[in-house]
C-alpha cells in the first residue's frame, strides 16, 4: 500500500542565516508560506517540501550578490528566483513577470504580507512587453525552469538594455544548452556567454548560471 503521509518540509539549513543575513525572518516567512500553500495553489509538488530550502531558496539566492539595478525575473512561478531575490536585495528594484493569474495573485499578495516595497509584480508573458509601454529596459533578466536556452533567448534578452546582462539558473548541461542556442545567441547579439558555478562557498550544492552580456 502507498504511504498516504504527506513529506514534511524541510528544517532550515544553518547556511540560511549566513546567505540571508538581516534578511533572514523574511526569508523564514515566505518559505514557511510556500510550504504551508504551495501544493494547494499548484506552485510546487509535494515532493518538493522535503527540499525547499536547499533546492529552491538557497538555490534561487545564490544569485543575490551578481544583481544590479532593475532587474526582471521571467517566469516567476512561485517567486523563485525573483521573490527570493527581492528579498535577499531590498537595493534592488526587482520586477516579476508571470502571465498565468493565481500566481500573480500569490506573487502580489506575499509582496504585501511581507512588507517589500521593491517589488512590482506583472502579469504578461515576456514576449509581450517589449515595445508595449509596460516595461522600461532592464539592467539584468533572471529565469529559472521557465525553458531550455535557445527559446529563452528570445523571450528575455528583448527586456534587457544594452550592456544589460541575462542571468540564467541551469541545471548540469548548462554547456549543452549554450552549443544548441548558437543561432539565438548571434540573433540576441550576446557576448562573454559563461557558466558560472555558484555555492561552493557557501556549502550549498553547486548551482549553474549561465551569464551573458546584451549588445554591448
Ligand atoms: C516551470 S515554472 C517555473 C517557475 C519558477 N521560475 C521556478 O523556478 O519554480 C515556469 C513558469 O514560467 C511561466 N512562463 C511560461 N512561459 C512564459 C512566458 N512566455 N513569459 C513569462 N513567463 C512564462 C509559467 O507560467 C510558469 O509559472
Amino acid at each position: 500500500m502507498a504511504d498516504a503521509t504527506p513529506p514534511l518540509p524541510e528544517a532550515e539549513p544553518a547556511v540560511a542565516a549566513a546567505v540571508f543575513g538581516d534578511r533572514i525572518e523574511l526569508a523564514r516567512s515566505y518559505t514557511d508560506s510556500l510550504a504551508r500553500n504551495g501544493e494547494t495553489l499548484g506552485l510546487i509538488g509535494p515532493r518538493e517540501l522535503p527540499q525547499l530550502w536547499t533546492r529552491h531558496i538557497l538555490n534561487s539566492a545564490l544569485l543575490a550578490p551578481l544583481l544590479r539595478g532593475r532587474v526582471g525575473d521571467v517566469g516567476s512561478g512561485a517567486g523563485l528566483p525573483g521573490l527570493v531575490l527581492a528579498i535577499a536585495r531590498p537595493d534592488v528594484e526587482l520586477t516579476l513577470i508571470e502571465p498565468m493569474e493565481r500566481r500573480t495573485e500569490w506573487l502580489q499578495a506575499e509582496v504585501d504580507r511581507l512588507g517589500l516595497d521593491n517589488v512590482t509584480v506583472l502579469r504578461a508573458r515576456a514576449e509581450e512587453l517589449p515595445g508595449s509601454g509596460r516595461l522600461a529596459p532592464l539592467d539584468q533578466v533572471t529565469a529559472r525552469a521557465v525553458s531550455a536556452l535557445r527559446t529563452l533567448i528570445p523571450l528575455t534578452a528583448p527586456l534587457v538594455r544594452s550592456g544589460g546582462q541575462l542571468l540564467l539558473l541551469k541545471g548540469g548541461r548548462a554547456q549543452d544548452e549554450i552549443a544548441a542556442a548558437q543561432k539565438a545567441i548571434r540573433k540576441h547579439r550576446l557576448h562573454d556567454v559563461e557558466v558560472l558555478e555558484l555555492g561552493a562557498d557557501v556549502g550549498v550544492d553547486i548551482t549553474r548560471v549561465i551569464r551573458a552580456t546584451v549588445d554591448p
